[in-house]
């Protein structure tokens, strides 16, 4: 946000991130992992995931915009003992993949920060007064998460 020239005050990162899940991933050991599946290119439904890897590696993340053509690139996030990795969500549209390339078995802890249910999500008003117009349309965060979900249920696997 910084960056962005915004300063949040706490009251308003509260309502942003204050919605927060963990998860505990477990990806089973596979003889080949060629041909383990993994998890899917998705972004997170939230505004910020910090997510714990173990030390077997397969997080991914795509570089630049999805082509019709079908040729993403993907850079490996390499696990650091320690250290969290912080994932933007929707908000920034960051995607990724989990694909490990190992026999041993995977563990991940991710914590999502999603906001609030009734809280309205779009552009930041700094950012339109500065640009002039929104990127975004605004909504309830409630009804984009439901909308998202639906949409992912009418999808096929
Ligand atoms: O297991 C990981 O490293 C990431 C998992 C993930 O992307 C997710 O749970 O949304
Ligand atoms: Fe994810």
């Amino acid at each position: 946000m910084t960056n962005l020239g915004v300063k949040l005050d706490d009251s308003r990162l509260d309502a942003l991130m204050g919605l927060r899940t963990v998860h505990m991933n477990f990806y089973p050991n596979c003889p080949n992992p060629e041909l383990t599946v993994g998890v899917r290119r998705h972004s997170d439904i939230c505004m910020l995931t910090m997510l714990l890897q173990d030390d077997i590696g397969g997080l991914y993340v795509q570089r630049g915009a999805t082509s019709s053509l079908g040729n993403e690139q993907w850079v490996e996030i390499p696990p650091i003992h320690g250290a969290l990795v912080i994932n933007v969500g929707d908000s920034l549209q960051c995607r990724h993949i989990v694909q490990t390339r190992s026999i041993s078995s995977r563990v991940s802890v991710p914590l999502f920060n999603a906001p609030l249910p009734m809280i309205k999500i779009g552009s930041l008003p700094e950012l339109v007064a500065r640009d002039g117009f929104a990127r975004y349309r605004e909504l309830i965060y409630e009804e984009y998460m439901n909308h998202l979900l639906e949409k992912g249920r009418k999808k096929p696997l």
